[in-house]
């Protein structure tokens, strides 16, 4: 694996990459409340360790009824889940590297490829955030772009940044690199590393990557007032454990959430 650029040469690519964010943010547009839409930016989530399998087979039947995007779980389970899924046309996510994501490049990449030699469609690996901290990010693009060689397109690759562990500029850094190792995705959290995602942070991802990739706002998005602050920052895929009761909520009749200029709106808003 080459590395793409020098440290020397991503410190600028980072310095050019902050002086050019856009000033004005913008607010995107969220699928109306409860439509297909809607549930199709949902990844359902089980990763903590000691889940079940009833919690594993509980999550796919929940998937199939919601019509989610994806359910997201841990490399032991992709068998179990390709196979539950069979038929529907829910994707098949896997995490790698959870949730330190300091583990060796060669041991992710053998995650990656036995998970998608297992049936998963997509991927969600926790960048090296340590080594991002100490500047090392020459290696950061290599760790990246070692998945995304055993896992080309059209698996849909995401990266983990865990947002909460980094400085605004670590964060631009973050997607920059994500960017250049071609991954589809940046994606603001673990769930299991501090706080989860913000408005904040997911509006600064949007700002750095536009339109060359897409941004997955997650950890701590319980609501339905949740998931349209983050889709308005520019979120287009929510991961959560608590997609039925976000669905449940914004199925309910005359649901009102709550945006930043205060109450308004009903579904199809
Ligand atoms: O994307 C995955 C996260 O682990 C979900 O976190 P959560 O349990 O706070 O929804």
């Amino acid at each position: 694996m080459t590395t793409r650029y020098t440290d020397e040469e991503w410190l600028d690519i980072i310095d050019q990459a902050e002086k050019n964010l856009p000033l004005t943010p913008v607010v995107y547009k969220a699928p109306n409340l409860g439509s297909e839409a809607f549930a199709k930016t949902i990844d359902h989530t089980l990763l903590k360790l000691d889940a079940t399998k009833e919690q594993v087979d509980a999550i796919c039947e929940e998937a199939r009824v919601f019509n989610f995007k994806s359910v997201c779980v841990r490399l032991k389970w992709v068998d179990l889940v390709v196979h539950n899924l069979r038929g529907s046309s829910v994707e098949m996510g896997c995490v790698v590297g959870f949730h330190e994501g300091t583990q060796d490049s060669a041991e992710k990449a053998t995650e990656a490829k036995n998970a998608v030699g297992a049936g998963a469609t997509e991927l969600d690996m926790v960048m090296n955030y340590e080594l991002l901290k100490q500047k090392k990010y020459s290696e950061v693009y290599t760790d990246i772009a070692a998945v995304r060689d055993v896992a080309p397109y059209p698996i849909i690759l995401k990266v983990i940044l865990e947002t909460s562990q980094l400085s605004p500029r670590e964060i631009v850094a973050g997607c920059k690199i994500a960017e250049a190792a071609k991954a589809d995705f940046v994606k603001t959290s673990t769930g299991f590393n501090g706080k989860g995602a913000s408005q904040e942070n997911v509006r600064l991802m949007k700002k750095v990557v536009g339109d060359s990739m897409k941004v997955k706002a997650s950890g701590g998005v319980k609501t339905v007032n949740d998931c349209v602050v983050m889709m308005e920052a520019g979120a287009e895929r929510i991961g959560a454990s608590s997609g039925v009761a976000i669905m449940e909520e914004a199925r309910s009749p005359h649901k009102q959430v709550t945006r930043e200029a205060g109450i308004v709106g009903v579904e199809g808003y």
